[in-house]
């Protein structure tokens, strides 16, 4: 078997499998599944922010004549069903019996014949509302005089959702005490919205005479959806079949269970017919879950010299109505706790205090594993806020304060374990490869003539692969991921794997996985994934956990075909086991290369009447569970360059460079492919994206009027780099990647403004800065940005 550029035996570049449908149109997505008597759903959506239900009056749109259902929060109450569990261990209203508590919150469904009369429907809905005064402000939410918005929960008489805390408050306070310098910052991670091109959707089918509901939706973790219904609704598990056909972008938006989800399969109950729910893209950007809305206070202690010795942060995250955030449960702010980043740091401690407001919920780790994203931005504007203080390169000072390759595996202050790295080697290329110091030289030309620009450098260190068992479930389930693989007697084989792709091309990479350890073609493979029925049980597709989780049991299990096939090939060969060895491919007699059978001979001698040895029953197929020890810490440099226009505060990012390191490789296209999109998105949040509200609760980023997506008109051409430092316990020394460049890209932009508008002193401006917002601080009258208040 001879590996090829295009056509590599394993591990390398290879253009997509599934790209052949995609790119002729031939995906099949929710809103393409059409079922023989399908009716349509739509939700009748909340106009206010806080107020009373009086009264829901839906007597007109049941007289319509195309209308075949109209179900409220009574209906609901009624089957148990009004509230559900949100993955935070909160709940969450399905449709609202008492209040509505965010513009945009689900009151009623209407099932009818056709898409257009469901709508329709909406309108002869008369609700009365009684409206209360709203808390948009995640800081105003704690006053003692601000309304209660979860005044159905009996123990809650405030908007207080939970205080966490991580590291050492005593000694990081020690620290500080002793300090050269001190630098702190108020700064904000606005509200952002994942915005996947294919809004969230459902059509549920259930047969009245089996029993069976069968689910399509646009689902990231098909199993735990299935789990979650059977536990909400009481509906038996193996009763329960989802389907994840093909998904146009998920980003962390589909892996919770909306409202609309729920009704679905209740319209389905109510009327004995499959219906289909799809939201529109208003309400996907009003009403489903957003991500960040952290307002975070940084301090940074150092040496006069430049060394970091602590970092202290308290951040109040405002996490909407209903606390709905998805992340492992033992960690109410994900896993904020990596703020320490990429530095050898004496000390850190960090607060968290979680607050509702009347804002849609979620908290969703959009491109983000669990709050590592706000993370990573906080220290790394305060490295910059330091280097500006001490009147140091930022470059410099990163490299001199960089975990150095001799101290993995690293513990952090605050317990995380890092498995791997090269920081400086990945800084160092990152400078070589923007030409640093030349970028510095043409700055200051450019200064002595008034010209504004900025360059920005951001470090950062991922944590990804969720998780290890010990220490992360979710509502109890702990986060181990299956696979199953077939090997026909032919030798081709079949792969089926829990996690979802919703576009990074799973279908392709597993099946290289499985080419890498059985040495068959990635052709020959077929990836089996999203449909419970057919697939092994696991968690799904976030935190970039698919490759540290179900790449390990890709791995793992044909790792079983392949000394099962060593059997076969001994009992072949008449030799013993101990006697061969593994090239891609084939087992050969040791000392005798000649002697040796393929897998595909290996594979038909299975089925064969060949007299198989002990522990072979007769075929390859195996099956395993792998349950990753630890997570994977890819980590990457990013540089930044931008030209800001001081009159119009218009910014253009010239150049970007990133180096990015995520272990081995699987295919390095997908993977550039996977930085390229997050650089993207990077870019997005950093200079035009905001979900923002005004004083009365109204959302004001819900179309993409105002909700602005980065085209390549503003993205420069991405030059990339890459080292690899392989994790050292996974099966094949990968580690995610799929988050990265969102997680590293934001800082390097902002640091890169900041550094531009350096010479009119300014030293912080918040995300996303819009030309009005960089022409306001330039003022000296910064804007905040998350209100529509000035
Ligand atoms: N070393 C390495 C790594 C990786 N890879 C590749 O790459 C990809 C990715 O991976 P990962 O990192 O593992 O990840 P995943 O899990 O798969 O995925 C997930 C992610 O992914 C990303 N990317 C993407 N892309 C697309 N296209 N779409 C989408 O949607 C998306 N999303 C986003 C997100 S947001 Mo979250 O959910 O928020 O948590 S999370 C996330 C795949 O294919 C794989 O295989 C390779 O090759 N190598
Ligand atoms: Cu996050």
């Amino acid at each position: 078997m001879t590996t090829t550029e295009e056509r590599p035996v394993g591990f390398g570049r290879m253009t997509r499998k599934e790209d052949a449908r995609f790119v002729r149109g031939h995906g099949t997505y929710v809103d393409d599944v059409r079922l023989p008597g399908m009716l349509h759903g739509a939700v009748l959506r909340s106009p206010l922010a806080h107020a009373r239900i009086v009264s829901v009056d839906t007597s007109a749109a049941e007289a319509h004549p195309k209308v075949k259902a109209v179900i409220t929060g009574e209906t609901l109450a009624g089957l148990g069903l009004a509230w559900m569990p949100t993955l935070s261990h909160d709940t969450q209203a399905v449709l609202a019996t008492d209040k509505v508590r965010f513009q945009g919150q689900e009151v009623a469904f209407v099932v009818a014949e056709d898409h257009y009369a469901a709508r329709d429907a909406l309108e002869l809905i008369d609700v009365e509302y009684e409206p209360l005064p709203p808390v948009a402000d995640a800081r105003r939410a704690l006053a003692p005089d601000a309304p209660v918005i979860r005044d159905d929960k009996e123990q809650q008489t405030d908007n207080h959702i939970f205080d966490w805390s991580a590291g050492d408050k005593e000694r990081t306070d020690e620290a500080f005490s002793a300090a050269d310098v001190v630098v702190e910052q108020d700064m904000l991670y606005p509200r952002v919205h994942p915005a996947p091109l294919e809004t969230c959707g459902t059509v549920a089918d259930m047969d009245a005479i089996t029993g069976k509901l069968t689910v399509w939706s646009t689902t990231q973790a098909p199993h735990a959806h299935r789990t979650l219904y059977a536990m909400v609704s009481g509906i038996p598990e193996h009763k329960i079949r989802i389907i994840s056909p093909d998904i146009g972008g998920g980003f962390g938006n589909k892996v919770g269970i909306y409202p609309g989800y729920v009704c679905a399969v209740v319209g389905s109950i109510v009327t004995g017919k499959p219906v289909k729910w799809v939201e529109d893209r208003s309400e996907n950007l009003m009403s489903t879950s957003f991500a960040r809305d952290y307002h975070m206070h940084g301090e940074i202690a150092a040496t006069k010299d430049g060394k970091i010795q602590a970092l202290r942060v308290h951040v109040i995250a405002d996490h909407g109505a209903f606390n709905s955030t998805a992340q492992p449960s033992n960690f109410p702010a994900g896993f904020f706790g990596v703020f320490t980043g990429s530095y050898d740091l004496a000390a850190a401690h960090c607060t968290v205090t979680g607050v509702y407001t009347n804002k849609a919920p979620g908290g969703v780790a959009y491109a983000c594993s669990f709050r590592v994203t706000e993370a990573v931005y906080l220290v790394e504007r305060m490295v910059d806020l330091l280097a500006a203080e001490l009147g140091e390169d930022p470059a410099e000072l990163r490299m001199r304060n960089l975990l150095r390759p001799g101290q993995f595996p690293y513990r952090t202050q605050t317990g995380w374990e890092y498995d791997s790295g090269d920081y400086p080697r990945a800084l160092r290329l990152a400078m070589d490869m923007a030409h640093y110091e030349d970028l510095r030289r043409e700055q200051a030309e450019k200064r002595e003539r008034g010209e504004l620009m900025g360059v920005g450098v951001s470090f950062f260190t991922e944590a990804v692969g969720a998780g290890p068992r010990k220490h992360m479930d979710i509502l109890g389930l702990g986060m181990a991921d299956g696979a199953e693989l077939r090997v026909h007697p032919t030798g081709k084989a079949v792969l089926r794997i829990s996690v979802q792709t919703q576009g990074q091309g799973h279908e392709t990479t597993f099946a290289q996985i499985v080419a890498e350890e059985l040495g068959i073609p990635p052709d020959d493979v077929e990836v089996v994934h999203g449909d419970t029925d057919q697939t092994p049980f696991g968690l799904g597709t976030y935190g970039s956990r698919s490759t540290p989780v179900s790449g390990g049991a890709a791995a793992m299990v044909s790792r079983k075909v392949r000394e099962r096939a060593r059997l076969v090939a001994s009992a072949m060969l008449e030799v013993n086991p101990d006697d061969l060895e593994w090239e891609k491919g084939r087992w050969f007699v040791t000392g005798d290369p000649d002697q040796g059978r393929s897998m595909a001979e290996i594979a038909l001698a299975a089925h064969s009447n060949l007299e198989l040895p002990e522990g072979v029953e007769g075929q390859l197929d195996a099956t395993c569970v792998y349950n990753p020890p630890n997570l994977t810490f890819p980590f990457g440099a990013y540089i930044c360059v931008t030209d800001v226009d001081a009159d119009t505060g218009q910014v253009k990012v010239r150049r970007f460079i990133a180096v990015d390191d995520c272990g081995i490789r699987i295919n390095p296209m997908i993977v550039e492919g996977q930085v390229h999109g997050g650089l993207a998105d990077g870019l997005g949040m950093a200079l035009m994206q905001v979900i923002a509200f005004d004083e009365d609760g109204n959302c004001l980023g819900g179309s993409f009027m105002d909700y602005l997506l980065p085209t390549s008109v503003e993205c420069p051409s991405w030059e990339l780099g890459e080292t690899v430092t392989p994790s050292p316990h996974h099966p094949i020394g990968a580690k995610g990647v799929g988050e990265s460049a969102t997680v590293g890209s934001p800082a390097a932009v902002v640091n890169a403004v900041i550094d531009a508008l350096k010479p009119l002193g300014v030293r912080h401006v918040d995300m996303p800065l819009t030309p009005a917002a960089v022409w306001r601080a330039a003022q000296g009258r910064p804007l905040r940005t998350d209100l529509a208040i000035t």
